[in-house]
This record gives structure tokens, sequence and C-alpha cells, in this order.
């Protein structure tokens, strides 16, 4: 098909395929105050501003042309485009978060910056100002200064009346300055976790990306905000080159001895980085870890009790808090050493100062009131050089969590079928708000920001996707397939199956078949290592996967339902759209759940806990249906869809179920048999390969592997 004759991507149209009563979210009307708002659901990324006109050549030469600004899709396709995920469009490896990267986001304040910067000047020189104050002050108390008392002392408070002001107007602006730049980061990288493939999920634990997300970026954010007080970050900085300026235009002769104490301090300092380095790392890990446990022990608090786990998960978390604990310590001993160090280094210095100072005051060479300074400016640069040390320790951590966050985000797992459909997508739908600045980032990430330079740009026009999945057979063509994480083992082995349109097909077989991993391939979970999906004829990887997500619905055993509302969780079958509350109402009534929905406290506004967990498993599979029914995709998939329920809720499920599948291709996954038996073609999984394809009287008859399924079946039941 020609992409030129496509229907453009933003048009609204009726879909002349919705069976009766179903709803289309292309013509969904815009939300009223009687409409469910799901702000809380829909978060929005977008693309740099400057992308809404261009043409992009992908790699290997691939043309591709992606106009935007005209609400349509002329996605130039290439007739030669290979859909190799692993090898020419992968980028070269590089960090997530870089200096390079930090720097941009912090010129994006520009003004708070050099008001902060200003400031910070500012409160530096009134406090640097204060020992020669002091100094001049015992100046005039000896009468070695012929200026009035007062006029000294005016000249003080004005000083300290300026510092605490100029001090909060830095602290101000820093802080302000880096939680915008941090809220970009957050955005940035929950936006990265959220656009790798399925693998990646696979690979790492819940606990271990919640952690880049809080403690990570959290010890990233402290770096600054724990870091702008008077003796810390820059203002321990600013003072310590100030002071030694100071010191040396005082007194030539000594200033060397701090100066020989600041060096000593340095080369402690960077001794201190170096070997601290895997200990903070090590503190990070134990602190994931920690986090980890904590959430798989109370996500999974049911099976913990039915086990009497309690004592396990304890011990468990206990060794994870031990290992927490020896870490800490281990890094509160490296601080203390530090500390221990600069505190003598300083008390050399004093003493060193008071023996050649004081001989040098007797000697009449230096004055008292410059003798008063220096002490003072010892003072200053203690504090300061101790804030500098710990600042750097600060610094040290964060270095760490970038090292973790880059050693996790920085590979090439991102599923750029989904990423480049999200991003396109974003270009259409924008929205004009703080959120969207958010993710409007440019040069964050190669892969989600220039789409124009994405070699996918070369893609075909997806806007007829909806269509073709209405009216075209779904085809699994020579499937091979092995997991990523275990890519020696074959779970699909040459699978061909046709989902005819508008038909119900049921995949029966012995466990670890391969059924669910079918369902995780036509989902685009994951990509078959060799032969290919079609719909319609269509090879389903020229579509974006954003887009294929709108056409397939999957109800399975356990749904997940968000702990928000009833209705929101309904509504979340088009998370993108104002869905109103009838359309929400007119989808519970045709899933079976409006009643059992109206006698809960709160109707259509009851919170459903955790995971759906305040809600019974015939509800929670109710709701669900009537989330895809809301949905409307044309393919649907059900796996095990009541395996799980009594008879009554069964029944209202099945019931729910049959209005969900009319008119649509759906398969059906289920190990009784009797649930499949009127389907219009069963097929039957054995070993990765379909084994035998027919009704369930033409298998029967056959008296093969699924005739004697549903012997051993029979037999069971009777
Ligand atoms: N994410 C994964 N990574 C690695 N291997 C997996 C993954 N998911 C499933 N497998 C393996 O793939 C094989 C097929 O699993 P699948 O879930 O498709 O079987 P199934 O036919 O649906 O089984 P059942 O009827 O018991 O649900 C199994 O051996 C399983 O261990």
């Amino acid at each position: 098909m020609a992409s030129a004759a496509l229907p453009p991507l933003l048009q609204t149209q009726p879909n002349r395929f919705l069976p009766p009563g179903c709803f289309g979210h292309r013509t969904i009307p815009k939300l009223r105050s009687s409409q469910l708002r799901l702000s809380s659901l829909r978060r929005s990324i977008l693309p740099p501003p400057s992308a809404y006109l261009f043409v992009g050549k992908s790699e290997g030469g691939a043309a591709g042309a992606y106009v935007t600004g005209q609400a349509s899709d002329p996605i130039v396709s290439d007739p030669n485009f290979k859909f190799d995920d692993s090898s020419s469009d992968q980028p070269q490896p590089r960090d997530l978060i870089s200096w390079g990267l930090l720097w941009s986001l912090l010129l994006k304040h520009k003004l708070r910056l050099g008001v902060a910067v200003l400031t910070l000047i500012g409160c530096s020189t009134c406090t640097l100002s204060m020992p020669l104050f002091s100094g001049q002050f015992f100046e005039v108390l000896v009468g070695g200064r012929p200026e009035p008392l007062w006029r000294l002392l005016s000249r003080i408070g004005l000083l300290y009346m300026l510092e605490p002001i100029l001090t909060v107007l830095f602290v101000v602006n820093m802080n302000t300055v880096w939680e915008k730049v941090m809220s970009t980061l957050r955005a940035q990288i929950f936006t990265r976790v959220l656009i790798q493939k399925v693998e990646f999920f696979d690979r790492y634990k819940v606990g271990e990306l919640t952690g880049l997300l809080t403690s990570d970026l959290g010890s990233l954010k402290d770096v600054v905000s724990e870091n702008v007080s008077r003796d810390r970050g820059f203002r321990a900085l600013s003072e310590v080159i100030g002071t030694i300026c100071i010191l040396f235009t005082l007194s030539p002769e000594l200033a060397p001895i701090l100066g020989f104490l600041m060096l000593s301090i340095s080369a402690f300092v960077a001794i201190y980085k170096r070997s601290t380095v895997p200990v903070f790392k090590a503190h990070g890990l134990a602190q994931a870890s920690i986090s980890d446990c904590v959430t798989e022990t109370f996500s999974a608090i049911r099976t913990v009790r039915s086990f009497g786990g309690e004592r396990r998960q304890m011990f468990m978390f206990g060794g994870q808090v031990l290992s927490f604990q020896k870490s800490g310590i281990k890094l509160g001993t490296f601080k203390s050493i530090n500390e221990s160090i600069t505190r003598v280094a300083v008390y050399v210095s004093l003493l060193t100062l008071y023996c050649l100072g004081g001989s040098k005051v007797k000697a009449g060479v230096l004055s008292v009131g410059t003798m008063a300074s220096f002490v003072g400016y010892t003072f200053t640069l203690t504090f300061a050089v101790q804030g500098l040390v710990n600042t750097f320790g600060d610094l040290r951590g964060s270095l760490a969590a970038i090292e973790r966050i880059n050693s996790i985000l920085s590979g090439v797992e991102i599923d750029k079928a989904l990423a480049y459909g999200l991003e396109r997508e974003m270009h259409i739908k924008g929205i004009d708000d703080e959120n969207k600045k958010l993710f409007l980032v440019n040069g964050f990430d190669d892969t989600t920001q220039h789409p124009n330079m994405h070699p996918r740009s070369a893609l075909k026009s997806v806007s007829w996707v909806c269509d073709l999945a209405w009216s075209g057979d779904i085809c699994l063509e020579d499937v091979h397939f092995s997991y990523p994480l275990r890519p020696d083992v074959g779970i699909l082995n040459g699978l061909n199956l046709t989902l005819k349109c508008g038909t119900v097909t049921a995949l029966v077989g012995p466990s670890g078949a391969g059924k669910s991993t079918v369902v995780q391939l036509l989902a685009r979970f994951y990509e078959p290592s060799k032969g290919r999906i079609t719909v319609a004829g269509e090879d389903v990887r020229t579509f974006d996967k954003s887009e294929w997500a709108r056409v397939v619905s999957i109800v399975n055993q356990e749904p997940v339902l968000f702990s928000v509302s009833v209705g929101e969780n309904i509504a979340y079958g088009l998370p993108d759209d104002d869905v109103s509350m009838d359309d929400v109402i007119k989808a519970a009534k045709a899933a079976n759940a409006h009643d059992f929905i109206l006698s809960l406290p709160q109707g259509y506004d009851t919170l459903v806990g955790e995971r759906g967990g305040l809600l019974s498993g015939g509800q929670r599979q109710r709701i669900a249906i009537a989330r895809a029914l809301l949905k409307n995709a044309p393919i649907l998939i059900l796996d095990e869809a009541t395996s799980a329920l009594d008879a009554v809720s069964e029944r209202l499920v099945q019931d729910a179920l049959n209005q969900l599948m009319k008119g649509r291709t759906t398969l059906v996954i289920a190990h009784r048999l009797s649930t499949v038996q009127n389907a219009h073609r069963i097929a039957l999984c054995s070993d990765g390969q379909i084994a035998e394809l027919g009704t369930h009287s033409e298998l029967v008859a056959k008296k093969g592997l699924y005739a004697s399924l549903v012997d051993t079946q029979r037999l069971a039941f009777e």
C-alpha cells in the first residue's frame, strides 16, 4: 500500500469496523466537568521544538522524511528497509548522564544562575571581609588606627546585614536551578527506563530501577542542595580561594604556611577521592538491595503470610541492613579520618602562625590588626577547607550514583520501535505546560530526541494499522524465538499459525509449550528471532509499537489494576484520551461490572488498592474487560482469562468476554479445554510448533494429542 494514499495520522474518523456497543477512541468527546480526569495517569514526553519540520536520512542511506507540522504522517517508506534491531541502527553506548549534559541543563536557567553567581560573590566578599574588619577593630582599640570606632562599627553592621540577605538570594536561586535540573533528569531517566526492551525488565529488579530514580538521583540532588550553606560547596570554594589571595596580600611571608596547609589537604582529598569510590558504590548497591527486599516482601505479603515466611524475610532484610551498615561504617571511617587529618593540618598551621606571626608582631614587623586578621582567616580557611572536603565526599557519592545510573542505562537496550512511535506521537500531541518541558530536552538522548535522524523514520505510515487489523488475518509465519536472557533455548521452532479475521482461535497445549510466548510476540513485547508476524500481509515491524499497542488488547489471568479509582482504571483503556463518564459506564455495563461497581462504597470513585487488591479476582477481571472494551482494539488476546475464577464469577466474566470477542480477531489460551471447544479453530502447540489444527470435533476425531488431552481432562473431571 502506498503511504501517500493513507489517511493522515490525526484524521478523526469513525471506525467502520466497530462492533455495535463499542467505543472508538478517536470519537470520544472532550472532557466535561462530569468526566473523569486522568491527570494522575497521563504523562507526556515531548519533542524538541525545533523538530516540527525536518527531513532525515536513516543509517545506511535509507532516506526518510517526516513532516509533523502538517498533522499528517507521510513517512516515506524505503523498500529496502531492514527490520534488524540488533545491528546497524544500534548507537554506540555512551554515558546517559555526562558533565556536558548537566552543563547544558544548567545553562537553561542562565538568569537565575547569573543571580546565584553574583550573590555568591557578594556573600563571599562579606564573609571574607569580616576578619579584615576584626583586625581593624583591634587596631582602633589599641590606637593603631585613627578612624572613629562608631564608623567602623557601622560598616561592620552593614556587612552583617548584607551577608544574610545575599546568602538567602544565593541559596534560593541555586536551589531552584538545581531542583529544576533534577526534575528534568528524573523525567528523562524515567522515560529512558520506560522505553527499554522488555528483556531489560527481565534482567533488572524493580528495586534496582526504583533506586536509580530515588536514592541515586537523590545523592546527585544533595550534592548541590546540601552544599549551599556557608561552609560547604561553592561558598567554601570561593572562601578558600579568596582567603588565600587576601593572606598573600596581607603578608607574603606568612601566607605560604597556609598555602602549604592547602596543598597537604588537597593531596589528601585526591587520595580520598580515589579510595572511597568503591565504598560509595557498595553503599549505594546495599541501599538498592534494601529497597528491593522491601518492595518484594510487601508486594508479595500474602504469599509471605501464607508460607509463614516472615522470619526468612526478616533475616534476608537483616542481612541487607547489616551490609548497608557495614558499608556505612566504612564510609564514616573514611570521612572521620579525612576530618581528623584536616584538623591536624589546621592546628599545625595555627601553631606555626602563632610562633612566626607572634615573633613578627613582637619585632614590630607585623601589626596586631594584621595578625588578628590572619588568625580570623585561618579559622575561615579551616571551616571552608573542611566544608570543601565534605563536599568532595558528597561529590564522590554522586559520581558513584551517576556511574550506577550510566552502567544500567547507557547500554543499547532501548526498544527503538517503541521509542520512535512515542516520540512521533509527542510531536503531534503537544501539551503546553511545565510537564511537557520536563521531557523537552534537546541532546539528552540521541535515540529519542532526534526522530529525523532516526533510522526508523523510514518506517511506513502507521495510520492504517487499525484498518488492517480490523479487516485482515494475523499470521505467524515460520516464527522462531528464544528469550534474550536464554538465547540458547529455542522456545518457538518454526511456528505457523493464522488467526482468521473476526474469528476465535484457541491455542492449547502442554505447559511450557510456548503458548504465552506467542502472546508476548503478538503483543510485540519481544520480536521473533526468525520468521515474521503479519497483519493483512504487512509485517508488523513496519508499524511502530505504540501504534501496534492500540490494536491489541490482552486480558490475562492476573489483570493488573492501578491503585486509583475503578473509573480511572477503566478509562486507562484509552490512556491518552479524555474519556467521558458515560463511556466508562457503558464499558462497565457491557463487562457485567456496573452493578458491582455501584455497590462499592464510592461507586466509580472507589479506590481499588495496590494492584487492585481491594477487589475480588472476578471483579478485577471484569474491570480489565471493561478497560479492553473501552480500548476497542481489533485484536483480542485472552490468556487464561477465566482460569482463576469460581463458577459464578466465571459465568459473569465469560458473558462479558463473549461481548468483548464480538467481531474481533481473538486468540484464546486456556488449559481447560471445555472453555475453548466452541472456538472457530483450535491450535495445539507442542514443542514450539503447531502440531494440530482444526475444530474441536475435527481434532477429537483425529485421535491425536488434542484428543488425548481431552480424555485426560475428562477423566480428571470424573
Ligand atoms: N521471560 C522469559 N525469559 C526466559 N525464558 C522464559 C521467559 N518466559 C518464559 N520462558 C520460558 O519459555 C518456555 C515457554 O513458556 P510459556 O510461558 O510460553 O509456556 P506456556 O505454554 O504458556 O506454559 P503454561 O501453559 O504453563 O503457561 C518455558 O520453558 C519458560 O521457562
